[in-house]
């Protein structure tokens, strides 16, 4: 990281494991505040592993994740095929669940609450979606109340873990231009991500996870300057090299 800029998340010689078997080591850096970082690796890598780890829900077996940003700023939006969504709640419910990490979940709404409930959903465009049960919504639909949820949090750390898989084009470039709006306003983001041309316009830096370890670059080196950085994200991505069959 440049002089000068700031980090509310470090990792410090992180080891993490799944089912006692070493996944990620010796993983040391800093995700810069209000900066997209596109974390990219084979399957298997370690990307969700990671995620776990940064949020608390894996334990790690050496090492620390050192986060300044409160729990109730933290956000995490799984895979898509990891939520069940069958239950019965609305678009707008969904929603305001998010102001509950910071107001409680018992307190009720105030105006105040449904005031940025319906900005959020406008801002996504889903204001006309508002009362539809979940079930009933496009994966793109879905994907664009669960990041307005994140935004109702107030979320100053988000994870996410392939948010444009399964949804539309027109769904893609509304959560691109949000996320690109919460990171000018300080929000950390980190995103797994598989396309190199959502990379390409979405991240500023990147998290190669290869073989057990993470290098920090810049989405300038892997897609431009820097043939070792471009290799080995291309390696990490399962793409394969020119002349490979
Ligand atoms: N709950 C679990 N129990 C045992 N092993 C697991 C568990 N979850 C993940 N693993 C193993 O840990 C390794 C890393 O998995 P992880 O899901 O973090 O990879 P990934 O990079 O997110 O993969 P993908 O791109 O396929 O989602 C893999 O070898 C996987 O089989």
């Amino acid at each position: 990281m440049a002089e000068g800029q700031t980090s509310r998340l470090e990792l410090v010689d992180l080891q993490l494991a799944q089912a006692n078997r070493t996944v990620l080591e010796h993983v040391d850096g800093r995700f810069r505040d209000g900066a997209i970082t596109a974390l990219v690796g084979a399957n298997g890598a370690g990307k969700s592993t990671l995620i776990q780890g940064i949020m608390g829900m894996l334990r790690p077996m050496a090492g620390k994740v050192v986060c300044s940003v409160p729990k109730e700023r933290r956000a995490w939006l799984p895979q898509q095929l990891a939520l069940d969504l069958t239950f019965p709640m609305s678009v707008e419910e969904l929603v305001m669940t998010g102001s509950w990490p910071s107001h409680g979940a018992l307190k009720g709404y105030c105006a105040r609450h449904y005031r940025r409930g319906r900005e959020v959903m406008a801002r996504l465009g889903i204001s006309h979606l508002a009362h539809r049960p979940l079930g009933e919504l496009s994966g793109g639909q879905r994907q664009r109340a669960l990041i307005g949820r994140t935004l109702m949090q107030e979320a100053e750390l988000l994870l996410l873990d392939e948010p444009f898989a399964n949804v539309d084009a027109e769904t893609v470039e509304v959560l691109m231009t949000v996320l690109h709006e919460m990171a000018a306003d300080g929000v950390t983001i980190i995103v797994v991500l598989h396309d190199m041309e959502q990379l390409a316009r979405l991240a500023e830096e990147v998290v190669v996870l290869h073989q057990g370890h993470a290098r920090w670059t810049t989405a300038q080196a892997v897609l431009h300057s820097q043939p070792t950085a471009a290799e080995s994200a291309r390696l990490a991505l399962g793409i394969p090299g020119v002349g490979a069959c």
